[in-house]
């Protein structure tokens, strides 16, 4: 029998550690075709929701469904999930052929698949490299690589820009854009805004084991201004004009209608330097999550009206 949404849904998922609940009552969809943040601090119990998800971690209640299945009722999880957890796990003395060769027969993925996760994973150049001897970015590559050996629906990923640089990080989320725009369901896990911000769709955020709020990543941002400094700043004027954004100026300072990016792109090809360029969504959410997480909303409603 299916039920639920497309997509994941956890349905009140608790785990108890020694007496004390780090995951209670954890409820919360993320639909097909979107990537959904899973946000919180140091402890908050988001690896353990995930490694419930993977069945890694036996849950005391509750359950976890993909497209309205368990995990286990699916006809083949392992290639239907990709899990990108722990980067350590690894054997440290094969090398990253032989591991993605290894999970690529585990799940019967064809010897293609190999290539593939190497080429998109941008870890060619270093496929004869030993575990052993990589970088934690190069081993957040190398799982998320072998998450993807079968070609899988789902993608649940914990803190998987950890260790990356910003290229690599990047990287990751226009490959996880692409990926949900196709159709595929992406949760991550991750306790920095910025992470959050910059690919989810949707937001959950997790303190001591609630869900303390939730809602699409517009409803969390107050205003999607950018803040932007420019050496000339007429030069600035000039190019908000003819795009045709709104602008305010305070000093030398421009709070502009138009994301980073697009104001970027526009002053490159108008050569126009920039001195700071910063979204200023970020610090709406940011004070959010701080609130949250000091304790000062004593509230345990997933309710998005109790932190407005
Ligand atoms: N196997 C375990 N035995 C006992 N306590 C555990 C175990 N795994 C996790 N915990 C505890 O559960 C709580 C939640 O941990 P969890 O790793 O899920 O949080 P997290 O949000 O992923 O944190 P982080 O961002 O630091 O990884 C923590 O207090 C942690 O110490």
């Amino acid at each position: 029998m299916t039920f639920g949404v497309s997509g994941i849904s956890f349905a009140g998922v608790t785990k108890a550690y020694a007496g004390r609940n780090v995951v209670d009552s954890v409820s919360f969809d993320c639909p097909r075709g979107s990537i959904t943040g899973f946000l919180g601090p140091n402890g908050a119990g988001k690896s353990t929701t995930l490694r419930v998800a993977a069945g890694l971690t036996r849950a005391d209640a509750g359950e976890v469904l993909f497209d309205g299945r368990r995990r286990e009722d699916l006809e083949s999880p392992g290639r239907t999930i990709g899990f990108v957890l722990d980067p350590t796990a690894l054997h440290p003395g094969r090398s990253l052929q032989e591991t993605l060769k290894l999970n690529a027969m585990l799940l019967g993925a064809p010897r293609s698949a190999v290539q593939n996760a190497l080429s998109v994973a941008g870890l060619e150049s270093v496929r004869r490299k030993r575990v052993g001897s990589l970088s934690l970015g190069m081993r957040q590559r190398l799982v998320l690589g072998m998450a993807l050996l079968a070609g899988p629906q789902f993608l649940v990923m914990d803190e998987p820009t950890n260790g990356l640089d910003a290229d690599g990080a990047l990287w990751v989320r226009n490959f996880l854009k692409h990926f949900s725009a196709q159709g595929g369901t992406v949760l991550l896990s991750s306790h920095l805004l910025r992470d959050m911000q910059a690919v989810a769709d949707h937001i959950v955020m997790i303190d001591r084991g609630r869900i303390v709020a939730s809602g699409t990543a517009a409803e969390f941002s107050v205003s999607s201004r950018t803040k932007a400094t420019a050496v000339e700043p007429e030069r600035l004027t000039e190019v908000c004009r003819r795009s045709g954004w709104g602008f305010d100026l305070s000093g030398r300072e421009f709070l502009v209608d138009a994301t980073p990016e697009d104001i970027g792109r526009a002053c490159l090809e108008h050569g126009v330097v920039l001195t700071h360029l910063s979204n200023i969504t970020e610090s709406a959410l940011e004070e959010k999550f701080l609130a949250l997480t000091s304790g000062e909303f004593s509230s345990r409603n997933n309710n998005l009206e109790q932190i407005r």
